[in-house]
């Protein structure tokens, strides 16, 4: 038999050497909570596009591609999935999240004071060319992805610029969606399912109406996902006259509106598909939904502001799992 090693608990020295190894991947990533004082310039822009967001957006063009019922396991579907993953993650969510610095620098200035701009790591002219670089870079991808798919209509040129188009009017004054609750909120969620979601779905299929209004309608409960994130900086929200939905609503109608949104158009959705007679897909997203249900329980609707991102990460995965069912119901009815 092999000798027991006791377990020794870690010193301060290795907490401390464990937290600041987590602060410094949280700043890389452009999570919150991140260690100030880095001067690599390929970090602190690689802090800017915060890598974290492009999850969505790649995951959401996985779904596309399966609601085209059209990709196969081919070479040059793998190539051409991973150049619009590019796309849609590094290059256009990258774009939009350098956009954002940019414009909430001041704000940042009070909030977030280590992050790369409100610090001065990085000059004012050297974001504005990352931006740039960022969107012509994702444009002429767009470009080159509709030739590849023999495309006679552009569509994910048109997709790539219109999302270019809203991340602007998201950000940058006069118009700053996100000052908005409902509009802001609602472009923040529908860009994150209803446009890869179309992209991918354009890149291997016909993209159609029908697609293009069940994302739409899908992108109400990424609605609800969008107002979780608002909890976090409700006070700050206030000070600045940020109209968050927690801010117009008070933090617990707010709750319910984000969890109400977020079961109710699955449920929608999952009426689609027994509509459409895919009724195991149907059954599996409904599956997939309760245990959303349990957690806001457990955790959200009990303590917005504490369990915000406990709820998240908890439910977060069924609901994209419950994505990706989707997807693969519409691609085997051929929508
Ligand atoms: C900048 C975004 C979120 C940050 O919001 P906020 O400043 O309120 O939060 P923090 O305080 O935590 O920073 C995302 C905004 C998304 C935008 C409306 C549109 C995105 C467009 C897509 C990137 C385009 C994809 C097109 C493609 C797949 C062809």
């Amino acid at each position: 038999m092999s000798e027991l090693t006791p377990i020794t608990p870690p010193t301060p020295t290795e907490q401390a050497k464990a937290a600041e190894r987590s602060a410094k991947t949280r700043q890389l990533l452009g999570m919150k909570g991140a260690s100030p004082g880095e001067t690599a310039v390929w970090k602190l822009r690689l802090q800017l596009m915060k890598p974290i967001t492009w999850i969505p957006l790649i995951w959401g063009v996985v779904c596309g591609a399966a609601s085209s019922g059209e990709y196969t396991w081919t070479l040059e579907n793998v190539l051409k999935a991973a150049a619009c993953m590019l796309l849609a993650g590094p290059l256009l969510a990258g774009y939009t999240q350098t956009m954002n610095e940019y414009y909430d620098r001041d704000i940042d200035a009070i909030n977030e004071p280590y992050r790369p701009i409100p610090s001065g790591a990085i000059p004012l002219p050297q974001v504005v060319t990352q931006i740039l670089v960022l969107l012509i870079a994702g444009i002429a991808l767009a470009f080159t992805l509709d030739v590849w798919s023999g495309h006679e209509f552009p569509s994910l040129t048109i997709l790539a610029l219109f999302g270019s188009f809203i991340a602007y009017i998201y950000s940058a004054p006069p118009l700053k969606l996100k000052q908005n609750g409902w509009l802001g909120t609602y472009a923040l969620g529908s860009s994150y399912i209803a446009l890869p979601w179309c992209t991918g779905h354009a890149l291997f299929g016909e993209l159609n109406w029908k697609i293009v209004i069940l994302t739409v309608i899908y992108s109400f409960a990424g609605l609800g996902i969008a107002i979780v994130n608002d909890f976090k900086s409700v006070e700050g929200d206030r000070q600045f006259g940020l109209k968050s939905l927690p801010v117009m609503f008070g933090v617990t109608t707010a709750a319910w509106i984000c969890v109400v949104m977020i079961d109710l158009f699955q449920a929608v959705i999952a009426g689609y598909l027994v509509f459409i007679h895919e009724n195991l897909y149907a059954a599996i997203l409904l599956l997939l939904v309760i245990p959303q249900i349990t957690f806001q329980d457990m955790y959200f609707l009990r303590d917005p502001l504490k369990n915000d991102v406990k709820y998240q990460a908890s439910a977060q995965p069924f609901l994209v799992l419950g994505m990706l069912v989707v997807g693969l119901a519409l691609g085997h009815a051929g929508v």
